[in-house]
């Protein structure tokens, strides 16, 4: 689902962040990416969005080869693979509905669709209801349920979240892993960065661990 061959990353201002990494996730599984501070997760998941080009190696998300794809190409991949950040990134001065189905409007999808779409999205993270609400009126955890629901409403095969968790207390924290998981069960391909190591071990499931920009064990 998603592969890499010996990636490597330096940063324009000389910084090595990822080196020789070489991972392939199977089509329905679900990891956990962990590592110190500075180990080169977030840079592994902006790699594999495209947000950030590898200075070597290759990536492939199914047959596509990321590293190789054209500018044109990006928003489509975009809408493959679902993202969720710890700063939800939420646009404030509209609705929760609009929040949601912001990628469907900007993808030319007919109304009805929207309106489908978007509200079984919410359903699926538990926040029917709230779709007329402005972000703001949320609290933390629902704010990052929104986030999930716009990560969701493109139906991604692969999911991938940077510290999703990082501002909610612990039971917060395991609702939203708990979701990660339900999608995981669902078929859904899913990798979440996080420095809580207690949600791998939660939920059984593997770690992809990152030391100084290379795997350490897998
Ligand atoms: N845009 C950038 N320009 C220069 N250096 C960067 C950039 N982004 C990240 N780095 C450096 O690359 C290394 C890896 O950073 P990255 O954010 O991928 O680590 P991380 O494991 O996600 O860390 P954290 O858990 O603190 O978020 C760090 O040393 C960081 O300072």
């Amino acid at each position: 689902m998603l592969r890499l061959d010996r990636v490597s990353k330096r940063y324009p201002q000389g910084h090595t962040a990822l080196q020789g990494v070489s991972l392939d996730l199977a089509p329905g599984s679900m990891h956990f990416l962990t590592g110190h501070s500075g180990a080169g997760k977030s840079t592994l998941l902006k790699l594999a969005t495209a947000m950030e080009r590898p200075s070597g190696g290759r990536i492939f998300f199914g047959d596509e080869e990321i590293t190789r794809i054209p500018r044109r190409r990006i928003p489509h991949l975009r809408r493959a693979i679902g993202t969720v950040f710890q700063d939800h990134k939420l646009l404030y001065d509209r609705t929760v509905f609009d929040n949601v189905a912001l990628a469907l409007r900007v993808a030319g999808f007919p109304h009805r669709r929207i309106r489908g779409r978007v509200q079984a999205a919410l359903s699926k993270v538990g926040l029917e209801g709230h779709q007329n609400k402005a972000p703001i009126t949320l609290s933390g955890g629902e704010q990052q349920r929104v986030a999930i629901a716009r990560a969701l409403v493109n139906k991604p095969s692969l999911l991938l979240a940077d510290e999703p968790t990082g501002n909610l207390d612990h039971k917060l924290a395991n609702e939203v892993m708990n979701l990660f998981h339900e999608f995981h069960q669902f078929g859904v391909t899913v990798l979440v960065a996080t420095h809580d190591l207690g949600q791998p071990e939660r939920l059984g499931l593997p770690q992809i661990q990152l030391q100084e920009g290379q795997l350490a064990a897998q």
